[in-house]
């Protein structure tokens, strides 16, 4: 047997297994949210939103990981803040939400005291997730909610979760409630299937969790699970691969849904340079990469504008699962992401691709760069 099959097992399955739980939290905030009205956002200082999803997994992923690591030399990156939610009207919700998540967490084959958490432990939680990472030791990374504006817009949205180990990332989940197994993301007429999935006895209907660790070269997906089945083992997981397209005109490009995230138009110069035929798939969050991993799109291009610093826990779970999965991932000069410079991916040349192979890469590589020039980023 390998030697490094043995490597960060205990990782991977609790990292998987807070995933589920707190994708199984993500919906019932993300329901209730869409039928009360969005009494349960706010907008931080950056003018982003932040809902009581994001504190309340933050919480229960950090509660979790301490439980089962030690809080000790525990560092956890992620991207909410403490200090902003002790000031928040929402504080009281993330606390029932968080103790109504804990005690579902044997469900989920997870040991944790089921003992009532209040409001200082909540934010102390919250608070012990402010590491800045780096290139020593190990970090979790989580995006508690990535794409905060798709999931109060009852989209697509995803939670990740990776570790890195001496700067690099070896073990990356991504929860996508909204991304069926079966269906995948767009329907036979080539729209998208990101509204709420609804009930079905089939549980490949529901969304999934993916999950990879580095240099496995594979990577998996798990429906999620719902009502009162128990997530005991992961049997239930299959192997997922890129796609095989080689031809630009067959492939599918993925770009963030935001203007303000990235420049549409650049990337429509770059797709037509490259031939790329069809509509771009426009998507909220990592559910993206998720989709090159999966199979469903071939091509990944984000160009945020110029002085925008891309964070570590938008890309380190999605980026490894693409790459285990068989596919390519870089920055535009072709290089590697560099995750060991603490929370922002530092020294990224321009934007950001991912592809479903290397010959599909080389051609957008070459294509950004004759578009590069004549463009204003
Ligand atoms: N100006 C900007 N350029 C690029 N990315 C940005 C941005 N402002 C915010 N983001 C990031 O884009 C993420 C959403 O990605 P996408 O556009 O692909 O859906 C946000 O994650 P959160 O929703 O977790 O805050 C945020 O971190
Ligand atoms: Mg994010």
């Amino acid at each position: 047997m390998a030697e490094g099959q043995f490597l960060f097992s205990k990782e991977l399955d609790v990292a998987v297994r807070v995933v589920h739980l707190a994708c199984a939290l993500c919906q019932r905030v993300q329901n209730s949210l869409l039928s009360s009205n969005g009494s349960q956002v706010n907008s931080k200082d950056d003018d982003s939103l932040v809902t009581v999803a994001d504190y309340s997994v933050q919480a229960v992923v950090s509660r979790i990981l301490s439980e089962y690591f030690g809080s000790q030399n525990l560092s956890i990156v992620a991207e909410e803040d403490a200090q902003t939610l002790s000031k928040s009207d929402l504080l009281q919700e993330v606390v029932n939400t968080v103790n109504e998540s804990i005690s579902e967490a044997p469900k989920f084959g997870l040991k944790i005291s089921n003992v009532p958490v209040g409001p200082s432990q909540v934010i102390e939680a919250i608070g012990r997730c402010s590491s800045s990472g780096g290139p020593k030791g190990r970090h979790w990374v989580l995006d508690p909610v990535d794409g905060t504006l798709g999931f109060v817009r009852g989209n697509q949205y995803a939670v990740a979760l990776a570790l890195i180990e001496e700067g690099r990332v070896v073990l990356g989940v991504l929860g996508c409630p909204n991304y069926p197994v079966k269906k995948g993301l767009v329907n036979h007429h080539h729209q998208l299937t990101s509204e709420i999935s609804s009930a079905s006895p089939d549980m490949w209907d529901k969304g999934c969790v993916m999950y990879a660790k580095r240099g496995a070269g594979k990577a998996w997906m798990q429906p999620l699970i719902h009502g009162e089945l128990k997530l005991d083992s992961f049997e239930s997981a299959r192997s997922i691969r890129v796609s095989s397209v080689k031809d630009p005109a067959l492939a599918t490009l993925c770009e963030p849904v935001e203007k303000a995230n990235t420049s549409h138009s650049f990337t429509e110069g770059v797709a037509h340079s490259a031939g790329l035929r069809k509509k771009p798939l426009r998507v909220y969050s990592m559910v993206k990469y998720a989709a090159i991993a999966r199979g469903d799109a071939e091509i990944y291009m984000r160009f945020a504008r110029a002085g925008y610093k891309e964070k570590i826990w938008d890309h380190a779970a999605g980026v490894l699962i693409v790459q285990e999965a068989g596919g390519v991932v870089t920055d535009a000069g072709g290089r590697p992401l560099d995750f060991s410079r603490g929370i922002y991916l530092e020294g990224l040349d321009r934007g950001i691709m991912a592809c479903s192979g290397a010959v599909l890469h080389e051609k957008i590589i070459g294509a950004v760069d004759s578009s590069w020039e004549c463009s204003l980023l």
